[in-house]
């Protein structure tokens, strides 16, 4: 692998709640203008960034909600501009060169859904081809083939505004691809799609970055699963900071020091078998996985984390001694969001609606908006309103964008 195709330094960016009220007061009215006031401290989305992709590399950024991973990639992709810190896509700084680094990059937003209404989905996909002047016989090919991974191919001929939002939002993901970026964003590409499409699109873009050399990918998502099976590298970010930054599988390895045991225990029915194991020294987690329905009938599963595996027999003798009785115990591989328990103090799914939290390898569902948005069209317009420097994300930085050129609804 080459030298770094994406580098930030010491990146911050905060978001002055004051501007923003004042914008959302002057643009809108009612609702939204309570909403603005309600705003009162700054928001720190991201507090001192730096990080290196290499070329070559699929690389990840793991958080939760609010982590800050939008803000990021909409600085690097010139849609907004850092408070203070430096960035550099392919050795082009991002703010000075904003023309530039259009030219090399593509982003897709998973929640957005961008192209033209009255335009087919094979039409969307030519325009912007056309838009960043790929040769016509190479744009053809490659739109059947994206068409083809997204299974959009029946729909080739519909028009955009007659299709639902999940095929709305494939369209949007091939036409990141259909540029062929040197450096391609994907922010949440996943979210929201179905199992089956989702893992054709991860297969894709798998290939995509390792059969294209000189191809990066970033990606931001809050599916472990998806980090870990996907990336050759991944940053945990939390708060605006990150936190780690290694292979899923060297991460992995920091927590393999603890043993991950699942129990599942014949137990007094309505007892709480997850406080008598809390009793016994050296267990510093207890999880209940089963659900009340199960205890009550006398029957509980339990994640339990060991400091050492020798921590099991005092687990059983205790069990044993209360009257319970061992069915089966099995050993887990550790996973990305165990690192991110360690890290951080608490689960990456916590809080997030449709989450299973509680279970060790839970994933959350990704139903969620992420509340990101824009595509960047090379060569087109004036740098988005948000990289004056004023807070993204709003109705306004979008008209301005739209009328801008900056990026396509
Ligand atoms: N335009 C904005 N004005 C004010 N605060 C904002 C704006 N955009 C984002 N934020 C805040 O900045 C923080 C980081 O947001 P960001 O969208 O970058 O996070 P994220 O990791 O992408 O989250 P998600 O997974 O939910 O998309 C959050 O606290 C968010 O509320």
């Amino acid at each position: 692998m080459a030298g770094p195709s994406i580098r930030t330094e010491d990146l911050v960016r905060r978001y002055d709640p004051q501007k923003r009220a004042l914008r959302l007061g002057r643009f809108r009215r009612g609702r939204d203008r309570d909403e603005a006031e309600r705003a009162q401290a700054p928001v720190l989305a991201l507090a001192g960034v730096s990080l290196e992709v290499r070329e070559g590399e699929l690389f990840g950024l793991l958080g939760p909600n609010g982590a800050g991973k939008t803000t990021l990639i909409k600085i690097l992709s010139t849609l907004l501009l850092p408070t203070s810190g430096r960035a550099w896509v392919d050795g082009l700084d991002v703010t000075r060169d904003v023309y530039a680094v259009r030219r090399r990059i593509n982003m897709v937003s998973g929640g957005e859904t961008s192209g033209y209404g009255i335009l087919t989905v094979r039409e969307n996909l030519w325009l912007f081809s056309q838009l960043y002047g790929v040769p016509s016989q190479e744009a053809l090919a490659r739109i059947d083939r994206l068409l083809d991974v997204v299974e959009l191919a029946e729909k080739a001929g519909a028009k955009m505004n007659r299709l639902s939002t999940g095929q709305r939002q494939k369209l949007n993901f091939a036409r990141g691809f259909v540029s062929d970026p040197k450096v391609l964003f994907l922010d949440e590409p996943t979210l929201g799609l179905d199992v089956g499409v989702a893992r054709r699109i991860r297969a894709f873009v798998r290939q995509w970055v390792h059969e294209r050399p000189g191809r990066t990918l970033l990606l931001t998502t809050h599916y472990m699963a998806e980090a870990d099976e996907l990336c050759d590298r991944v940053a945990i970010i939390d708060r605006g900071r990150v936190l780690a930054c290694d292979t899923p599988s060297r991460l992995k390895r920091q927590v393999e020091s603890d043993t991950l045991v699942r129990l599942e225990l014949a137990w007094t029915p309505g007892a709480d078998a997850e406080e008598a194991v809390r009793a016994v020294r050296g267990i510093p987690e207890v999880v209940r996985v089963g659900s009340a329905e199960d205890a009550a009938s006398g029957h509980t599963r339990l994640d339990l984390i060991l400091r050492n595996e020798a921590a099991i027999d005092p687990v059983f003798r205790h069990l044993a001694g209360n009257g319970g009785r061992v069915l089966s115990f099995s050993k887990a591989e550790p996973t990305l969001e165990d690192v991110f328990l360690k890290l951080v103090g608490r689960r990456l799914t916590e809080g997030t609606p449709g989450s299973p939290s509680g279970t060790r390898n839970g994933q959350g569902t990704g139903d969620l908006a992420s509340g990101s948005s824009g595509a960047t069209v090379a060569g087109a317009g004036e740098a988005a309103s948000s990289a004056d420097g004023e807070a993204p994300g709003t109705e306004r930085d979008q008209e301005t964008a739209r009328a801008e050129g900056g990026w396509p609804t």
